[in-house]
């Protein structure tokens, strides 16, 4: 059973966690510790799904592909990104090729 909603329910779990307990929380000790950390975390965990990708199983990339979206949403949260910010710069991307996306950064 799958949920389409379930990486803006995960955001709001992790904002509910500013703030909160670092001993029972995981969100908060990561907050706790501050955006080094964090994105410390988003590169570890970027790095382990590269290697699931290479030499491990599909279940096995899922997994860590699991990990990096939860790390990455705490990074956005901890900076002020909302998930609705991301899913605007994709739809403005629909239709326009990678080739030609590449070509209108490069040139702002
Ligand atoms: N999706 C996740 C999630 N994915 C991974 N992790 C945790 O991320 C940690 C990664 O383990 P690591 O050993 O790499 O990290 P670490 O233990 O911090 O060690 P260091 O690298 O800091 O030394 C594990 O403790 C995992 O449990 C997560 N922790 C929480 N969530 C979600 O966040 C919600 C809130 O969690 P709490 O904030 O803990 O209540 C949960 O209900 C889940 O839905």
């Amino acid at each position: 059973m799958s949920n389409p909603a379930i990486l803006d329910d995960l955001y709001a779990t992790i904002l509910s966690r500013k703030g909160g307990d670092p001993d029972s929380s995981h969100t908060a000790r990561l907050f706790h510790k501050g955006r080094a950390k964090i994105a410390q975390k988003v590169g570890e965990e970027a790095v382990e799904t590269v290697i699931e990708a290479m030499a491990g199983t599909p279940e096995k990339l899922a997994s860590e592909s699991a990990d990096l979206l939860y790390h990455l949403l705490v990074l956005w949260a901890d900076a002020g990104v909302q998930p609705a910010d991301v899913y605007a710069i994709l739809e403005g991307r629909k239709g326009v090729s990678g080739i030609e996306e590449k070509k209108n950064r490069t040139q702002t």
